[in-house]
């Protein structure tokens, strides 16, 4: 039986992953393997206490014993989500993005070769390319520019995956996803925030003058990516997903406040993010030929069914959007909204 160890399984991408392999593949055993950072919760995967093919280890990617103990599990691959992963918070402290991400990286990879695993899939993220003017769509050949230090240490990772591929010929593919959004994302991020926010009343915070422009894709799309690019996916080679939604964030906010039925008059322009990137958008057609990969998923339904979801789940919210993630936010925007 395949067993694949999904580092940062109890994030909001790790964990919706870990329940689509598990429900769509019955020969595949799981081990999640999470640190349980402030935005890794246990309760994202509440349903699959008990799973006989599901295996829960709190572990962080930075401790080497731990790791190799991990993979002495019978584990065949690595699909490896673990991140430090919001560009903000890269800009108030740079140092667990670079721990995490770039160290945690290089000891998975020497954990992989160790044991010599079958493939080893390194989750990244288009921000690697850097940023786009009004036109124009990175490709996997787009040379790295990474401007945030977030991005800046998720294209260190990637190098040292590539270099591990190079050196060692270890069986790695890269993947790299434009912004995600679905149930169980932590509200730090756009859409979990602004319709969070919204749904209490509670003014939104636009950066800057908002015309920044991001492509949108469903949480379940890049899941089935990532899962192509493990099953199918040439080692040595990176894959790029997205969602062929582009949108400026202010345009996404007043969908938001139109489809939450609340006034604009919430909208708060703040100061901007610094070196904030202007527009992300990414060409799939790599994916789409070699894995036979496409999105699924329209924007008007999966917003739709993700707002539904953050409306159901508010107790899921409550426990988030608690004393500490308050003193981050007000922190963060202080009292500009
Ligand atoms: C939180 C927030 C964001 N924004 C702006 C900043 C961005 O232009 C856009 C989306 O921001 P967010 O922080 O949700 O996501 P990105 O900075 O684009 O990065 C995200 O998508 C990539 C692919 C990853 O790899 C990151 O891990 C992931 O965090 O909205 C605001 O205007 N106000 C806000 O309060």
């Amino acid at each position: 039986m395949p067993t694949v160890l999904v580092t940062g399984g109890a994030g909001f991408i790790g964990s919706n992953f870990v329940r689509h392999l598990l429900a769509t593949d019955p020969t595949v055993a799981v081990v999640n393997f999470d640190a349980l950072t402030y935005a890794g919760n246990l309760a994202n995967l509440a349903d699959l206490a008990g799973h006989p093919r599901y295996t829960f280890i709190k572990g962080d990617v930075t401790d080497r014993d731990h790791v190799r103990a991990a993979l002495q599990r019978g584990v065949t691959d690595i699909i490896h989500f673990a991140a430090e992963s919001h560009v903000d918070r890269s800009i108030q402290d740079s140092g667990p993005f670079v721990r995490t991400n770039v160290i945690g990286t290089q000891i998975l990879l020497d954990a992989a070769r160790e044991f010599k695993v079958n493939k080893y899939v390194q989750v990244s993220t288009d921000e690697v390319y850097g940023s786009l003017g009004a036109t124009g769509f990175f490709t996997e050949e787009t040379p790295l520019h990474p401007n945030s230090p977030y991005s800046a240490s998720k294209a260190g990772a990637d190098l040292l995956v590539q270099a591990y591929q190079h050196t060692f010929g270890l069986p790695a593919v890269i993947t790299r996803c434009s912004n995600n959004y679905g149930p169980y994302q932590f509200p730090e991020k756009l859409i979990p925030l602004f319709v969070t926010n919204l749904l209490n009343d509670i003014p939104v915070p636009v950066y800057g003058d908002g015309q920044q422009v991001r492509d949108w894709i469903h949480v379940l799309d890049h899941c089935r990516g990532v899962e192509a690019a493990w099953r199918n996916g040439r080692p040595g080679e990176v894959y790029n997903f997205g969602g062929r939604c582009e949108m400026p964030n202010l345009e996404l906010t007043k969908l938001l406040i139109r489809l939450l039925g609340k006034p604009e008059s919430l909208i708060r322009y703040v100061e901007d993010r610094l070196g904030h990137d202007r527009r992300y958008a990414i060409d799939c057609a790599k994916a789409e030929r070699e894995l036979g990969w496409a999105p699924q998923v329209s924007f008007d339904a999966g917003l739709a069914e993700t707002i539904a979801w953050y409306q159901t789940n508010a107790a899921w919210v409550a426990t988030i959007k608690n004393k500490d993630y308050m003193s981050y936010y007000e922190k963060q925007y202080g009292s500009k909204l």
